[in-house]
């Protein structure tokens, strides 16, 4: 594979990037019929993600884990009924794309480069998916809507009881996804460690415009069946046992930290370390009654709640919180978990870099910020400027299968 030529064409390719997309899809849609419907109404968090995965792709060539991420990949296509006839389509709209946008770069060795490179990604995720549904594991979760509490206008906690074992790890994520809400697909913390009655919890924050939290908050509720991918993410509790612990979460960022809590509590009172629950006014910290309950279960756990002053913006709580952080001490000893908006994990994660604690030992996903999709750079020049974050569920870390 020469990966010197895949990456200078990508780049290439990548400055015009906007174009490439929406002239991959057009192609992909007029020469397949029916695989229009297999993709949600709305395209454009899709456009991002298929160059997100490319990106990935291409920055990870020579890495060796990057085959173990293509067949999670696949495994993880199955809930978007991936087929290998469709991974062949994709692949020709692909090269048709790429030969369209690249211009002079797009040479006979380029191109056999991309085919040979395309093959093999779509290899390595076709094997993802057949050893995943060789080994029976569906396709996505079925999970029935048991209750649906709402707290105040903007947030819910679902809970759901999948129809099947639901293998997950605490502190992972899920995609999900409503019938209410045809292929639309959008990522939400666990809110629990694993109980005794199969039960999981969702988080949801009702972002303005957002589809899919839209349906959750407000129109969902029991009786209803939801579907779920298998989980992923890299917020787990990992690092020695006896290793001092903080975490800090906002907003419904509380779900994941609780999940980590409960499992914690779980395994005995012994565990040292703060807890920072941050909300943007009083009313949204929901999470409150169970914060105190797990630190009453955990005494090494000093518990601290921190929100903006009345009338004043949302941010001013991180505010606060980077003044409380810099208060604490030992920041090197400790195991560090975030999870909030992508705003906040960036600014606290810098702190806490400038504090002393080992970025090693700094744990967070980089979830999509959901419902808001940033305009791709139209012009080189854009592109140079402001290069954009790219987003994308990593479907690694997974928890391992049931046996
Ligand atoms: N595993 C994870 O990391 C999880 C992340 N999330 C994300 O958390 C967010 C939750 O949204 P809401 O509950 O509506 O939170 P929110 O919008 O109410 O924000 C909560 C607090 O986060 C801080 N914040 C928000 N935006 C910020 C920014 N740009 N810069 C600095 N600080 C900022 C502020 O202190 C604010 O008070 C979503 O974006 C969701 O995707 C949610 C669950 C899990």
């Amino acid at each position: 594979m020469d990966a010197e030529l895949l990456r200078s064409t990508f780049a290439v390719v990548e400055r015009r990037a906007e174009h490439a997309v929406a002239f991959f899809y057009a192609h992909l849609f007029r020469h397949n019929p029916g695989v229009r419907d297999l993709f949600p109404a709305d395209m454009r968090p899709q456009r991002d993600r298929l160059f997100a995965a490319l990106t990935h792709v291409v920055t990870h060539l020579e890495d060796p884990r990057l085959a173990s991420y293509l067949t999670h990949l696949g495994r993880d296509h199955r809930r978007f009924l991936a087929s290998p006839p469709l991974y062949a389509a994709v692949g020709t709209s692909l090269l048709a794309a790429f030969a369209q946008t690249a211009g002079a770069a797009w040479t006979v060795e380029a191109e056999k480069a991309w085919s040979e490179a395309y093959g093999r990604v779509a290899e390595l995720m076709i094997r993802g998916a057949e050893e995943a549904a060789g080994a029976g594991e569906p396709a996505w979760w079925d999970a029935d809507v048991v209750r649906h509490a709402r707290y105040g206008e903007d947030l819910a906690v679902l809970t759901l009881r999948p129809r099947r074992p639901f293998p997950y790890r605490p502190g992972q994520y899920v995609s999900v996804s409503s019938l209410r809400a045809p292929r639309v697909w959008r990522t939400y913390s666990l809110g629990n460690a694993p109980r005794p009655d199969g039960t999981v919890e969702l988080h949801v924050s009702r972002v303005p415009g957002g589809v899919m939290s839209t349906v959750l908050v407000e129109e969902t509720g029991p009786g209803e069946v939801l579907r779920l991918s298998a989980p992923g993410g890299a917020l787990t509790a990992d690092g020695p046992p006896d290793a001092l612990r903080t975490y800090i979460c906002a907003g419904t960022g509380w779900a994941p930290v609780k999940a980590l809590l409960e499992e914690a509590a779980g395994g005995g009172p012994d565990m040292e370390g703060r807890l920072f629950v941050v909300g943007r006014a009083k009313e949204y910290l929901y999470g409150r009654e169970d914060a105190e309950r797990l630190g009453a279960r955990l005494p090494g756990l000093s518990v601290t709640f921190i929100t903006a002053a009345p009338g004043r913006p949302r941010e001013q709580a991180t505010e606060r919180l980077l003044t409380a952080l810099r208060s604490c001490v030992r920041w090197p000893e400790h195991e560090v978990r975030l999870a909030g908006p992508p705003g906040f994990l960036s600014e606290v994660a810098r702190t806490l870099e400038e504090l002393g604690a080992d970025p090693a030992r700094i744990r967070h996903d980089a979830l999509p910020p959901v419902g808001r999709f940033a305009a791709r750079p139209a012009t080189r020049a854009e592109w140079l400027l402001s290069r954009p974050p790219l987003p994308w569920h990593d479907p690694a870390a997974r928890a391992p299968r049931e046996s």
